[in-house]
């Protein structure tokens, strides 16, 4: 609500700022009119009459319209022993960790900065009786940690909001915050890989420095897959409403050298998910297989790889028959088994599907032309990803990888070459890691590309 024009000339405005301050905070009209008995002083009579009939304007506006009513929601502490389930209440310590990331330390009177114990890591946070407010989709959310009283007092948070936020408070605001702090936990905690031992796992820490960025493959197909997972990422409840398990399945293939195990790991450290890499020779029994499936937790990757290795020829056949028998072949390992690939199939869309969510499987092959009809079925496999030879872009990527290099004199001719030898990424990482000087390097890679051309040439006349 603006003041009369009249008022706005220099002289007033100080008075009229101060008047529309008290006016629109007054809460009863005799503090109005104190105020405005005090400005008579001041104005001009008619003036006068402006500002006082426009305060009350604003006075009548306050009066009509009440405050909006607050909700206030208690996160007790509670015990600090996550055994204890009755007793902990995991979301204080949600809470806390996420006010941590959202303080803004200059705002506030005092803070508690604690450490992880390792030292390295400090955390910020707001002392007892302070107050924060966080903004949620435009509405203002207000935390309050609060100290419990006597010896056996319960620290507390308190978030107050207005009432009719009460719904996305409850329904949205909170599970972001757990949402929140879980993936910042999973982007600072390291990644591990477990393998089979028996019927259950082993895990070690996972270090592959495999990303998206350092992965040299066809740009569209890095680019589907990486849009293929965000959006898989996302669609939580688009599972749930049609009612099929949160998991998606990647079949990965393509001659070795390519890349498969790369992607494999580039997939877990841009999702943060630890990996289970399960060796079937290792298994004997579908009942082992079971229970190893259902020994892996929610947000994880299964990989299997060279799945056309890991079934018997009888078992591959009918996809349903439980054989023990030697499979050999050029490639694969012997294997003695007694598992199917069917059994495996069905658990996985089973029951498994079932008793965890947000999970990812992989299966790689050298030999996509050798698997199993049931494998292909659309539907089972949602993506099946070719790793090919090295294309140019394929290998600009290394040279950025290997020498920080985005151009090179030897790179038209190079770019040639790649168009007609067909090699594999890791055969050209291979040549690129044998010279730290990126002339010398670069000069290996096209000798050995025009060496292997000239060997294809020949024995194409032979
Ligand atoms: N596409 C790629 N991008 C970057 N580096 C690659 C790529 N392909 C292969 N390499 C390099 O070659 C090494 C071996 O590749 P990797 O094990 O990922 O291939 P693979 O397709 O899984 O092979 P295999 O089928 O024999 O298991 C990698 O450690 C990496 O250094």
């Amino acid at each position: 609500m603006d003041p009369p024009s009249a008022l706005a000339s220099p002289s007033y405005v100080k008075l009229v700022d101060t008047y529309k301050r008290a006016a629109g905070t007054a809460a009863s009209v005799t503090a109005y009119a104190v105020l405005a008995r005090g400005m008579a002083r001041e104005l001009l009579p008619h003036d006068l009459c402006a500002l006082v009939s426009w305060g009350a304007s604003l006075v009548r506006a306050r009066l009509e319209t009440p405050p909006a009513e607050r909700c206030t929601v208690v996160v007790r502490r509670l015990e600090d022993d996550p055994s204890n389930c009755e007793r902990y209440n995991a979301f204080y310590i949600d809470v806390h960790d996420y006010l941590a990331t959202r303080i803004d330390p200059r705002s506030m009177r005092r803070l508690c900065l604690s450490g992880d114990g390792g030292g390295a890591r400090k955390v910020v946070s707001m002392d007892h009786g302070d107050s924060m407010t966080d903004l949620f989709e435009g509405v203002k959310f207000t935390w309050k940690s609060v100290a419990g009283e006597g010896p056996d007092g319960v620290d507390s948070f308190e978030l107050s909001f207005d009432a009719e936020h009460t719904d996305m408070a409850l329904a949205s605001y909170v599970p972001s915050i757990t949402a929140a702090v879980e993936q910042a936990r999973s982007l600072n905690c390291a990644l591990r890989i477990f393998m089979n031992e028996g019927a259950s796992w082993r895990g070690i820490s996972h270090h592959h420095p495999a990303t998206f960025g350092t992965l040299a493959m066809d740009p569209p197909t890095k680019q589907a897959v990486i849009a293929d997972i965000d959006r898989f990422l996302k669609r939580k409840e688009y599972y749930r409403r049609i009612g099929k398990a949160w998991k998606r399945g990647y079949l990965l293939y393509g001659p070795p050298g390519t890349g498969k195990s790369s992607l494999v790991a580039a997939v877990a450290n841009y999702l943060r998910f630890n990996l289970y890499d399960l060796d079937l020779a290792e298994v004997r029994y579908n009942s082992m297989l079971q229970r190893l499936l259902i020994g892996m937790p929610n947000k994880s990757i299964l990989v299997i790889e060279d799945i056309d290795c890991c079934f018997t020829a009888a078992s591959r056949e009918d996809g349903k028959t439980p054989v023990t028998a030697e499979y050999d072949s050029d490639d694969c390992s012997n294997t003695q088994q007694n598992i199917t690939l069917s059994g495996l199939l069905n658990f996985i869309d089973g029951l498994w599907s079932t008793s965890g969510e947000e999970r990812i499987i992989i299966f790689t092959t050298n030999y996509k032309d050798r698997l199993d009809q049931a494998l292909l079925r659309p539907g089972r496999m949602d993506m099946h990803v070719y790793m090919g030879y090295c294309g140019w872009e394929a290998f600009k990527t290394l040279a950025r990888n290997y020498f920080l290099v985005d151009d090179h004199p030897l790179f038209q001719e190079i770019q040639g070459l790649l168009a007609q030898v067909e090699v594999t990424p890791a055969q050209v990482s291979e040549m690129l890691l044998r010279s730290e000087d990126v002339d010398v390097a670069l000069q290996g890679l096209m000798e050995f590309l025009t060496t292997k051309m000239q060997g294809e040439i020949d024995a194409g006349k032979a």
